[in-house]
């Protein structure tokens, strides 16, 4: 049997809970998102040109409605929830068995990569600033959109190739059953995690056997 070197973790779902990501985060990005854009007009200007459309707060405004995992939405939002995390407005949400997890992995020399829709400096957010504490320390890489969407076997590849092991010794854990289906179809162990008791291969990290 194939040893399993690197756990590759979703976040909304499965190490966080999709409510703090609907009602708290993409709330709060909501909120500031055109103070935040008034105040870093220079800084933003890359990014909003990859927004179309003339009122391109109203196009982000609707994209975060409708959870669009667009690239330009997810940078955006990093930067505008790194004020609420600074702050203390924010706190990332983990559940209790993922920093135990972690800690488990992390102690038996098992890498920990994270590949989540939302931006690295938002992933490095909701890990270092966790009601669990920094959790950053045990994380040995992030990867995002930038390497490619997540229901595309191709990315699961790319990821596999940055990490510098065969796809068999990654097993990669989500929420969504076609991130699980292009991970395998990548080559990767995979397991669906269902944190409400549905049909699924587990229902927290704690079942998870490497
Ligand atoms: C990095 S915390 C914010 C999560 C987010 O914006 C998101 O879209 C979650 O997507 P995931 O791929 O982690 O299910
Ligand atoms: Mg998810």
């Amino acid at each position: 049997m194939t040893q399993t070197k690197a756990v590759l973790l979703d976040i909304e779902g499965t190490t966080s809970s999709i409510a703090f990501v609907a009602e708290v985060l993409f709330p709060y990005a909501a909120r500031h998102l055109a103070s935040y854009i008034e105040a870093h007009c220079e800084e933003v200007a890359p990014i909003l040109a990859e927004v179309p459309g003339d009122d391109k707060v109203a196009t982000l405004l609707a994209w975060i409605a409708e959870d669009r995992k667009a690239t330009p939405l997810k940078t955006l939002q990093g930067l505008i929830w790194a004020q609420g995390y600074a702050d203390g407005t924010l706190q990332g949400h983990v559940y209790p068995d993922t920093p135990e997890a972690l800690h488990r992995w992390y102690t038996a020399g098992v890498s920990i990569y994270i590949y989540s829709s939302g931006s690295i400096a938002a992933q490095k957010l909701i890990f270092g600033h966790s009601i669990a504490g920094d959790l950053t320390p045990m994380l040995s890489g992030y990867f995002d959109t930038t390497t490619g969407p997540k229901r595309e076997a191709e990315s699961y590849a790319k990821i596999t190739a940055a990490m510098g092991c065969e796809a068999k010794e990654i097993l990669f854990v989500s929420d969504m059953q076609p991130e699980v289906d292009a991970a395998r179809a990548a080559g990767l162990g995979a397991l669906l995690i269902d944190r409400a008791g549905g049909p699924a291969d587990i229902h927290s990290l704690s079942e998870v056997r490497l």
